[in-house]
Protein backbone atom coordinates (compact mmCIF):
# COMPACT_ATOMS: atom_id res chain seq x y z
CA UNK A 1 0.00 0.00 0.00
CA UNK A 2 1.92 3.39 -1.04
CA UNK A 3 1.01 5.00 1.90
CA UNK A 4 3.52 7.78 3.38
CA UNK A 5 1.88 10.20 5.42
CA UNK A 6 0.36 10.12 8.51
CA UNK A 7 -3.37 11.90 6.99
CA UNK A 8 -3.57 9.76 4.14
CA UNK A 9 -7.41 8.36 4.14
CA UNK A 10 -8.72 5.30 2.25
CA UNK A 11 -11.72 5.67 0.64
CA UNK A 12 -14.35 3.10 0.86
CA UNK A 13 -18.15 2.82 0.63
CA UNK A 14 -20.09 1.17 3.69
CA UNK A 15 -22.32 3.49 6.19
CA UNK A 16 -21.24 1.66 9.43
CA UNK A 17 -17.91 2.59 10.24
CA UNK A 18 -14.96 -0.22 10.25
CA UNK A 19 -13.54 -1.05 13.62
CA UNK A 20 -9.86 -0.81 13.24
CA UNK A 21 -8.99 -4.91 13.42
CA UNK A 22 -11.86 -5.35 10.74
CA UNK A 23 -10.52 -2.04 8.66
CA UNK A 24 -6.89 -3.81 8.91
CA UNK A 25 -8.04 -6.92 7.46
CA UNK A 26 -10.31 -5.91 4.72
CA UNK A 27 -7.16 -3.40 3.87
CA UNK A 28 -5.01 -6.70 4.03
CA UNK A 29 -7.70 -8.61 1.23
CA UNK A 30 -7.54 -5.46 -0.75
CA UNK A 31 -4.31 -4.82 -1.23
CA UNK A 32 -4.35 -4.96 -5.07
CA UNK A 33 -6.38 -2.10 -5.31
CA UNK A 34 -5.53 0.29 -2.62
CA UNK A 35 -3.06 2.31 -4.49
CA UNK A 36 -6.44 3.92 -5.97
CA UNK A 37 -7.48 4.80 -2.88
CA UNK A 38 -4.91 5.99 -0.70
CA UNK A 39 -5.18 9.79 -0.47
CA UNK A 40 -2.90 12.75 0.90
CA UNK A 41 -6.51 14.25 2.07
CA UNK A 42 -6.28 16.31 5.22
CA UNK A 43 -8.98 15.42 7.51
CA UNK A 44 -9.59 16.96 11.00
CA UNK A 45 -10.40 13.19 12.43
CA UNK A 46 -7.28 11.37 11.25
CA UNK A 47 -8.09 7.74 12.25
CA UNK A 48 -11.47 8.74 9.90
CA UNK A 49 -11.48 5.29 7.46
CA UNK A 50 -14.43 5.20 4.83
CA UNK A 51 -15.25 2.01 4.22
CA UNK A 52 -16.53 1.90 0.59
CA UNK A 53 -16.00 -1.39 -1.66
CA UNK A 54 -17.42 -0.04 -4.76
CA UNK A 55 -16.92 1.51 -7.90
CA UNK A 56 -18.59 4.83 -7.21
CA UNK A 57 -15.85 5.44 -4.11
CA UNK A 58 -13.01 4.75 -6.44
CA UNK A 59 -14.04 7.76 -8.66
CA UNK A 60 -15.03 9.67 -5.33
CA UNK A 61 -11.10 8.51 -4.44
CA UNK A 62 -9.58 9.16 -7.72
CA UNK A 63 -11.42 12.57 -7.67
CA UNK A 64 -10.47 13.87 -4.44
CA UNK A 65 -6.84 12.52 -5.54
CA UNK A 66 -7.02 14.70 -8.78
CA UNK A 67 -8.11 17.83 -6.90
CA UNK A 68 -5.93 17.44 -3.86
CA UNK A 69 -2.86 16.92 -6.09
CA UNK A 70 -4.05 19.68 -8.38
CA UNK A 71 -4.36 21.86 -5.72
CA UNK A 72 -7.36 22.42 -6.89
CA UNK A 73 -10.89 22.68 -4.76
CA UNK A 74 -11.61 22.34 -1.11
CA UNK A 75 -13.30 19.25 0.16
CA UNK A 76 -16.87 19.48 1.57
CA UNK A 77 -15.27 19.48 4.87
CA UNK A 78 -13.20 22.30 4.42
CA UNK A 79 -16.24 24.16 2.96
CA UNK A 80 -18.00 23.54 5.83
CA UNK A 81 -15.30 23.02 8.57
CA UNK A 82 -15.91 26.27 10.34
CA UNK A 83 -20.16 26.07 10.43
CA UNK A 84 -21.59 22.88 10.47
CA UNK A 85 -21.29 20.73 13.78
CA UNK A 86 -18.53 17.60 13.53
CA UNK A 87 -20.85 15.13 14.00
CA UNK A 88 -22.66 16.06 10.66
CA UNK A 89 -19.86 16.36 8.94
CA UNK A 90 -18.57 12.89 9.91
CA UNK A 91 -21.60 11.52 8.59
CA UNK A 92 -21.46 13.11 5.40
CA UNK A 93 -18.14 11.19 4.98
CA UNK A 94 -19.86 8.06 6.09
CA UNK A 95 -22.07 8.17 3.65
CA UNK A 96 -19.77 8.85 1.12
CA UNK A 97 -20.41 13.05 0.46
CA UNK A 98 -16.21 13.85 0.53
CA UNK A 99 -16.19 15.79 -2.89
CA UNK A 100 -18.56 18.92 -3.35
CA UNK A 101 -20.79 18.96 -6.30
CA UNK A 102 -20.61 22.33 -8.35
CA UNK A 103 -23.52 23.93 -6.73
CA UNK A 104 -22.18 22.97 -3.11
CA UNK A 105 -18.70 24.71 -3.82
CA UNK A 106 -20.53 27.33 -5.48
CA UNK A 107 -23.61 28.34 -2.91
CA UNK A 108 -22.43 27.11 0.45
CA UNK A 109 -19.89 30.13 1.28
CA UNK A 110 -22.31 32.27 -0.33
CA UNK A 111 -25.01 30.53 2.24
CA UNK A 112 -22.59 30.94 4.92
CA UNK A 113 -21.47 34.43 4.59
CA UNK A 114 -25.50 34.48 5.63
CA UNK A 115 -27.10 35.65 1.94
CA UNK A 116 -30.11 34.65 1.29
CA UNK A 117 -29.70 32.77 -2.01
CA UNK A 118 -31.73 31.17 -5.16
CA UNK A 119 -29.69 27.82 -6.43
CA UNK A 120 -30.19 27.33 -9.57
CA UNK A 121 -28.48 24.26 -10.74
CA UNK A 122 -29.09 20.82 -12.98
CA UNK A 123 -31.19 18.00 -11.98
CA UNK A 124 -29.37 15.99 -9.64
CA UNK A 125 -27.00 18.13 -8.76
CA UNK A 126 -26.79 18.07 -5.14
CA UNK A 127 -29.30 21.27 -4.05
CA UNK A 128 -30.65 19.08 -1.02
CA UNK A 129 -27.57 18.59 1.01
CA UNK A 130 -26.38 22.55 0.07
CA UNK A 131 -29.38 23.81 1.61
CA UNK A 132 -29.39 20.80 4.51
CA UNK A 133 -25.92 21.99 5.10
CA UNK A 134 -26.84 25.87 6.03
CA UNK A 135 -29.78 24.30 8.35
CA UNK A 136 -27.35 22.34 9.90
CA UNK A 137 -25.11 25.25 10.58
CA UNK A 138 -27.81 27.58 11.81
CA UNK A 139 -29.64 25.68 13.83
CA UNK A 140 -29.72 24.62 18.12
CA UNK A 141 -30.51 21.34 18.98
CA UNK A 142 -30.83 23.00 22.42
CA UNK A 143 -33.58 25.04 21.49
CA UNK A 144 -37.15 23.68 21.65
CA UNK A 145 -38.47 25.87 18.71
CA UNK A 146 -38.78 25.28 14.62
CA UNK A 147 -35.63 27.04 13.67
CA UNK A 148 -35.93 25.68 9.81
CA UNK A 149 -38.87 25.28 6.88
CA UNK A 150 -38.57 23.38 3.74
CA UNK A 151 -41.68 23.67 1.51
CA UNK A 152 -42.10 21.27 -0.74
CA UNK A 153 -44.47 20.04 -3.70
CA UNK A 154 -45.51 16.68 -2.78
CA UNK A 155 -45.95 14.21 -0.30
CA UNK A 156 -43.16 12.04 -1.81
CA UNK A 157 -40.30 14.59 -2.36
CA UNK A 158 -40.95 15.84 1.55
CA UNK A 159 -40.42 12.30 2.72
CA UNK A 160 -37.53 11.43 0.28
CA UNK A 161 -35.68 15.17 1.91
CA UNK A 162 -37.11 14.26 5.36
CA UNK A 163 -35.06 11.52 5.21
CA UNK A 164 -32.12 12.79 4.24
CA UNK A 165 -32.04 15.54 6.88
CA UNK A 166 -32.95 12.58 9.73
CA UNK A 167 -30.05 10.44 8.21
CA UNK A 168 -27.52 14.10 8.48
CA UNK A 169 -28.41 14.27 11.96
CA UNK A 170 -27.82 10.12 13.09
CA UNK A 171 -24.61 10.27 14.33
CA UNK A 172 -25.44 12.60 17.00
CA UNK A 173 -27.87 8.91 18.65
CA UNK A 174 -24.20 7.01 18.27
CA UNK A 175 -21.79 9.50 19.86
CA UNK A 176 -21.92 9.36 23.60
CA UNK A 177 -19.65 12.60 23.97
CA UNK A 178 -22.11 14.94 22.10
CA UNK A 179 -24.66 16.55 23.85
CA UNK A 180 -27.64 14.15 24.06
CA UNK A 181 -30.09 16.70 22.39
CA UNK A 182 -30.78 15.31 19.21
CA UNK A 183 -31.62 17.50 15.83
CA UNK A 184 -35.82 16.73 15.27
CA UNK A 185 -37.53 16.97 11.81
CA UNK A 186 -41.19 16.93 11.54
CA UNK A 187 -42.69 16.11 8.39
CA UNK A 188 -45.85 17.87 7.76
CA UNK A 189 -47.19 16.61 4.75
CA UNK A 190 -50.74 16.79 2.81
CA UNK A 191 -51.87 12.77 3.90
CA UNK A 192 -50.25 12.86 7.37
CA UNK A 193 -52.16 13.22 10.73
CA UNK A 194 -52.97 16.97 11.56
CA UNK A 195 -53.66 15.83 14.89
CA UNK A 196 -50.38 14.11 15.80
CA UNK A 197 -48.50 16.82 14.50
CA UNK A 198 -50.55 19.43 16.42
CA UNK A 199 -49.44 17.84 19.98
CA UNK A 200 -45.82 17.57 18.78
CA UNK A 201 -45.86 21.17 17.67
CA UNK A 202 -47.07 22.22 20.98
CA UNK A 203 -45.58 19.75 23.40
CA UNK A 204 -42.07 19.79 21.58
CA UNK A 205 -41.54 21.48 18.86
CA UNK A 206 -39.07 19.87 15.82
CA UNK A 207 -35.64 22.26 14.79
CA UNK A 208 -36.55 21.34 10.99
CA UNK A 209 -40.15 21.05 9.62
CA UNK A 210 -40.61 19.79 5.96
CA UNK A 211 -44.10 20.75 4.83
CA UNK A 212 -46.16 21.06 1.70
CA UNK A 213 -48.01 23.76 1.51
CA UNK A 214 -51.28 22.81 2.07
CA UNK A 215 -51.06 20.99 5.71
CA UNK A 216 -48.26 23.73 6.67
CA UNK A 217 -51.22 26.54 5.71
CA UNK A 218 -53.60 25.02 7.81
CA UNK A 219 -51.36 24.96 10.83
CA UNK A 220 -50.28 28.68 9.85
CA UNK A 221 -53.47 29.69 9.93
CA UNK A 222 -55.03 28.35 13.22
CA UNK A 223 -52.02 29.60 14.76
CA UNK A 224 -50.30 26.30 15.97
CA UNK A 225 -46.98 26.14 14.09
CA UNK A 226 -45.59 30.35 14.68
CA UNK A 227 -43.02 30.32 12.57
CA UNK A 228 -41.38 33.72 14.81
CA UNK A 229 -37.79 31.21 15.33
CA UNK A 230 -37.33 30.55 11.67
CA UNK A 231 -33.71 31.01 10.78
CA UNK A 232 -33.93 29.38 7.70
CA UNK A 233 -36.75 29.23 5.42
CA UNK A 234 -36.24 27.20 1.94
CA UNK A 235 -38.87 26.86 -0.72
CA UNK A 236 -38.02 23.57 -2.84
CA UNK A 237 -39.17 23.43 -6.73
CA UNK A 238 -39.75 26.96 -6.35
CA UNK A 239 -40.52 27.54 -10.00
CA UNK A 240 -43.27 24.81 -9.28
CA UNK A 241 -44.99 26.36 -6.46
CA UNK A 242 -45.52 29.63 -7.55
CA UNK A 243 -46.64 28.09 -10.89
CA UNK A 244 -49.39 26.12 -9.48
CA UNK A 245 -52.68 28.54 -8.93
CA UNK A 246 -54.04 26.78 -5.70
CA UNK A 247 -50.99 27.20 -3.66
CA UNK A 248 -49.28 30.85 -5.08
CA UNK A 249 -51.31 32.86 -2.30
CA UNK A 250 -50.51 30.64 0.62
CA UNK A 251 -46.69 30.56 -0.70
CA UNK A 252 -46.54 34.62 -1.00
CA UNK A 253 -48.16 34.80 3.01
CA UNK A 254 -45.45 32.57 4.24
CA UNK A 255 -43.11 34.32 2.80
CA UNK A 256 -44.10 38.03 3.77
CA UNK A 257 -46.97 37.94 6.45
CA UNK A 258 -45.95 35.24 8.55
CA UNK A 259 -42.53 35.75 8.99
CA UNK A 260 -40.24 38.71 7.31
CA UNK A 261 -37.29 37.98 5.13
CA UNK A 262 -35.27 40.21 7.48
CA UNK A 263 -35.76 37.75 10.34
CA UNK A 264 -34.47 34.47 8.40
CA UNK A 265 -32.04 33.36 6.00
CA UNK A 266 -34.44 32.54 2.62
CA UNK A 267 -33.38 29.93 0.06
CA UNK A 268 -35.03 29.13 -3.10
CA UNK A 269 -34.19 25.73 -5.38
CA UNK A 270 -34.89 24.51 -9.00
CA UNK A 271 -33.73 23.16 -11.67
CA UNK A 272 -35.52 25.62 -13.87
CA UNK A 273 -36.06 29.41 -13.29
CA UNK A 274 -37.92 31.02 -15.83
CA UNK A 275 -37.31 34.65 -16.70
CA UNK A 276 -34.70 34.75 -13.56
CA UNK A 277 -34.28 38.25 -13.29
CA UNK A 278 -37.83 38.98 -13.15
CA UNK A 279 -38.09 36.74 -10.69
CA UNK A 280 -35.06 38.21 -8.56
CA UNK A 281 -36.26 41.62 -8.96
CA UNK A 282 -39.67 40.38 -7.61
CA UNK A 283 -38.11 38.62 -4.93
CA UNK A 284 -36.30 41.58 -3.95
CA UNK A 285 -39.20 44.16 -4.65
CA UNK A 286 -42.29 41.66 -3.00
CA UNK A 287 -39.75 41.35 -0.06
CA UNK A 288 -39.77 37.36 -0.12
CA UNK A 289 -35.74 37.78 0.35
CA UNK A 290 -33.43 40.48 1.46
CA UNK A 291 -32.06 43.01 -1.56
CA UNK A 292 -28.88 41.17 -1.42
CA UNK A 293 -30.10 37.99 -2.74
CA UNK A 294 -27.23 35.95 -4.75
CA UNK A 295 -28.14 33.79 -7.83
CA UNK A 296 -26.07 30.54 -7.71
CA UNK A 297 -26.58 29.88 -11.46
CA UNK A 298 -24.37 26.53 -12.32
CA UNK A 299 -24.26 25.14 -15.69
CA UNK A 300 -26.06 28.42 -17.40
CA UNK A 301 -25.11 27.29 -20.87
CA UNK A 302 -26.53 23.70 -20.51
CA UNK A 303 -29.67 23.11 -18.54
CA UNK A 304 -29.35 19.67 -19.20
CA UNK A 305 -26.84 17.09 -17.30
CA UNK A 306 -24.41 16.09 -20.08
CA UNK A 307 -24.44 12.84 -19.18
CA UNK A 308 -27.83 12.24 -20.30
CA UNK A 309 -28.16 11.05 -23.86
CA UNK A 310 -31.83 11.35 -25.57
CA UNK A 311 -33.44 9.39 -28.17
CA UNK A 312 -36.61 9.71 -30.00
CA UNK A 313 -38.78 6.42 -31.83
CA UNK A 314 -41.31 8.15 -34.01
CA UNK A 315 -44.63 5.80 -34.66
CA UNK A 316 -47.22 6.82 -37.38
CA UNK A 317 -50.28 6.60 -34.88
CA UNK A 318 -50.69 5.24 -31.36
CA UNK A 319 -52.81 2.78 -30.90
CA UNK A 320 -56.17 3.74 -31.22
CA UNK A 321 -55.74 7.41 -31.25
CA UNK A 322 -55.39 7.19 -27.44
CA UNK A 323 -52.63 8.63 -25.23
CA UNK A 324 -51.12 5.60 -23.52
CA UNK A 325 -52.69 6.05 -19.58
CA UNK A 326 -50.19 4.18 -16.95
CA UNK A 327 -53.02 1.18 -16.44
CA UNK A 328 -53.16 0.38 -20.04
CA UNK A 329 -48.75 0.80 -19.55
CA UNK A 330 -49.00 -1.30 -16.85
CA UNK A 331 -51.60 -4.14 -17.99
CA UNK A 332 -48.88 -4.65 -21.15
CA UNK A 333 -45.78 -4.74 -18.86
CA UNK A 334 -47.68 -7.27 -16.78
CA UNK A 335 -48.68 -9.51 -19.63
CA UNK A 336 -45.57 -9.36 -21.79
CA UNK A 337 -42.49 -8.24 -19.83
CA UNK A 338 -40.86 -11.56 -18.49
CA UNK A 339 -36.98 -10.07 -17.50
CA UNK A 340 -36.36 -10.10 -13.36
CA UNK A 341 -37.70 -6.33 -12.69
CA UNK A 342 -40.23 -5.50 -10.31
CA UNK A 343 -43.27 -3.89 -12.16
CA UNK A 344 -44.24 -0.76 -9.58
CA UNK A 345 -47.43 1.87 -10.86
CA UNK A 346 -47.41 5.29 -8.79
CA UNK A 347 -49.78 8.16 -9.46
CA UNK A 348 -51.74 10.40 -8.07
CA UNK A 349 -54.73 8.55 -7.77
CA UNK A 350 -53.77 5.79 -5.73
CA UNK A 351 -54.26 6.59 -1.95
CA UNK A 352 -51.16 8.02 0.03
CA UNK A 353 -50.08 4.89 1.43
CA UNK A 354 -49.87 3.01 -1.47
CA UNK A 355 -48.37 5.98 -3.19
CA UNK A 356 -45.47 5.59 -0.39
CA UNK A 357 -45.47 1.47 -0.85
CA UNK A 358 -44.29 2.21 -4.66
CA UNK A 359 -41.63 4.24 -3.73
CA UNK A 360 -40.21 1.90 -1.00
CA UNK A 361 -40.69 -0.87 -2.96
CA UNK A 362 -38.66 0.69 -5.72
CA UNK A 363 -36.22 2.12 -3.29
CA UNK A 364 -35.61 -1.29 -1.29
CA UNK A 365 -35.89 -3.60 -4.69
CA UNK A 366 -33.08 -5.17 -6.60
CA UNK A 367 -34.26 -3.61 -10.32
CA UNK A 368 -37.64 -2.14 -11.33
CA UNK A 369 -39.85 -0.23 -13.75
CA UNK A 370 -41.78 2.16 -12.42
CA UNK A 371 -44.38 3.29 -14.33
CA UNK A 372 -45.68 6.82 -13.21
CA UNK A 373 -47.41 9.93 -13.74
CA UNK A 374 -45.64 13.85 -13.58
CA UNK A 375 -45.64 13.01 -9.70
CA UNK A 376 -42.11 12.20 -9.96
CA UNK A 377 -40.86 14.51 -12.09
CA UNK A 378 -40.08 16.85 -9.73
CA UNK A 379 -37.21 16.41 -7.21
CA UNK A 380 -37.74 12.86 -6.54
CA UNK A 381 -34.47 10.97 -6.26
CA UNK A 382 -33.82 7.45 -7.60
CA UNK A 383 -29.97 7.49 -8.28
CA UNK A 384 -30.23 3.53 -9.75
CA UNK A 385 -32.31 5.02 -12.66
CA UNK A 386 -30.32 4.13 -15.99
CA UNK A 387 -33.65 4.83 -18.46
CA UNK A 388 -36.43 7.13 -18.84
CA UNK A 389 -38.88 6.41 -21.32
CA UNK A 390 -41.20 9.51 -22.20
CA UNK A 391 -44.67 7.38 -23.68
CA UNK A 392 -46.55 10.94 -24.13
CA UNK A 393 -44.42 14.03 -24.55
CA UNK A 394 -44.59 16.55 -21.70
CA UNK A 395 -46.14 19.78 -22.43
CA UNK A 396 -43.37 22.29 -21.87
CA UNK A 397 -39.27 22.12 -22.50
CA UNK A 398 -39.39 22.46 -18.66
CA UNK A 399 -41.63 19.46 -17.65
CA UNK A 400 -38.86 17.77 -20.10
CA UNK A 401 -36.04 18.95 -18.59
CA UNK A 402 -37.56 17.34 -14.91
CA UNK A 403 -38.69 13.80 -16.22
CA UNK A 404 -35.28 13.42 -18.07
CA UNK A 405 -33.69 14.73 -14.94
CA UNK A 406 -34.73 11.40 -12.76
CA UNK A 407 -31.97 9.95 -14.08
CA UNK A 408 -28.47 10.39 -14.10
CA UNK A 409 -28.26 11.61 -10.62
CA UNK A 410 -25.11 10.41 -9.67
CA UNK A 411 -22.79 13.63 -9.32
CA UNK A 412 -19.46 11.93 -9.85
CA UNK A 413 -20.10 9.09 -12.19
CA UNK A 414 -19.04 9.09 -16.07
CA UNK A 415 -22.09 6.36 -17.19
CA UNK A 416 -24.14 7.17 -19.56
CA UNK A 417 -28.31 7.57 -19.08
CA UNK A 418 -31.24 7.36 -22.03
CA UNK A 419 -34.21 9.15 -22.21
CA UNK A 420 -36.24 7.60 -24.78
CA UNK A 421 -39.07 9.59 -26.45
CA UNK A 422 -42.34 8.03 -27.74
CA UNK A 423 -43.45 10.20 -30.02
CA UNK A 424 -45.92 10.64 -33.15
CA UNK A 425 -44.04 11.60 -36.23
CA UNK A 426 -46.14 14.83 -36.26
CA UNK A 427 -44.59 15.84 -32.65
CA UNK A 428 -41.38 15.82 -34.07
CA UNK A 429 -41.73 19.44 -34.05
CA UNK A 430 -42.52 20.27 -30.59
CA UNK A 431 -39.60 17.92 -29.33
CA UNK A 432 -37.00 19.73 -31.89
CA UNK A 433 -38.44 22.55 -29.70
CA UNK A 434 -37.53 21.48 -26.51
CA UNK A 435 -33.98 20.40 -28.07
CA UNK A 436 -33.49 24.24 -28.75
CA UNK A 437 -34.94 25.50 -26.03
CA UNK A 438 -33.08 23.03 -23.64
CA UNK A 439 -29.74 22.87 -25.92
CA UNK A 440 -29.64 19.10 -26.23
CA UNK A 441 -29.81 16.63 -29.18
CA UNK A 442 -32.18 13.97 -29.58
CA UNK A 443 -31.20 11.11 -31.94
CA UNK A 444 -33.98 8.92 -33.87
CA UNK A 445 -33.83 5.13 -32.72
CA UNK A 446 -34.73 3.06 -35.72
CA UNK A 447 -36.91 0.08 -34.66
CA UNK A 448 -36.06 -3.39 -36.68
CA UNK A 449 -39.50 -4.21 -38.14
CA UNK A 450 -40.31 -7.53 -38.09
CA UNK A 451 -41.05 -9.54 -40.94
N1 LIG B 1 -21.30 15.87 -2.67
C1 LIG B 1 -21.91 14.80 -3.12
N2 LIG B 1 -21.23 13.67 -3.40
C2 LIG B 1 -21.85 12.56 -3.87
N3 LIG B 1 -23.17 12.48 -4.11
C3 LIG B 1 -23.90 13.57 -3.84
C4 LIG B 1 -23.33 14.78 -3.34
N4 LIG B 1 -24.32 15.69 -3.18
C5 LIG B 1 -25.46 15.08 -3.57
N5 LIG B 1 -25.22 13.82 -3.96
C6 LIG B 1 -26.21 12.84 -4.48
O1 LIG B 1 -26.70 13.37 -5.70
C7 LIG B 1 -28.05 12.95 -5.92
C8 LIG B 1 -28.90 14.14 -6.36
O2 LIG B 1 -28.98 15.10 -5.33
P1 LIG B 1 -30.29 15.98 -5.08
O3 LIG B 1 -31.48 15.11 -4.90
O4 LIG B 1 -29.98 16.97 -4.02
O5 LIG B 1 -30.40 16.72 -6.49
P2 LIG B 1 -31.15 18.07 -6.84
O6 LIG B 1 -30.12 19.04 -7.30
O7 LIG B 1 -32.04 18.49 -5.72
O8 LIG B 1 -32.01 17.58 -8.11
P3 LIG B 1 -33.51 17.98 -8.59
O9 LIG B 1 -33.39 19.32 -9.24
O10 LIG B 1 -33.88 16.90 -9.55
O11 LIG B 1 -34.38 18.02 -7.36
C9 LIG B 1 -28.51 12.33 -4.61
O12 LIG B 1 -28.57 10.93 -4.78
C10 LIG B 1 -27.45 12.71 -3.60
O13 LIG B 1 -27.27 11.70 -2.63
Amino acid sequence: MASNSASQILAITKTAPYSKPRASRFLQSRKPYLNLCCLSQKFSNDNALFCLPNSKSFLLAKELEERNSNNHSPTLREICQDHVPGNVLRRLEEVGYLVPTDVQREALPVLFSGNDCILHAQTGSGKTLTYLLLIYSQINPKKSAVQALIVVPTRELGMQITKVARMLAAARHMDPELEQKSYTVMALLDGGMLRRHKSWLKAEPPAIVVATIGSLSQLLEKQIFKPDSLRVLVVDEVDFLFKSSKQVSSLRKLLTSYSSCNNRQTVFASASILQHRRFIHDCIQQKWTKGDVVHVHVNRIMPMPACLYHRFVSEKSKKSGQASSTTVLIDFLRASYEGPLDILLLEEDMNFNSRAASLTDVRKGDGYLLVSTDIVARGIDLPETTHIYNFDLPKTAIDYLHRAGRTGRKPFSDKKYYVTNIILSEERFVLQRFENELMFHCEELIMETQG
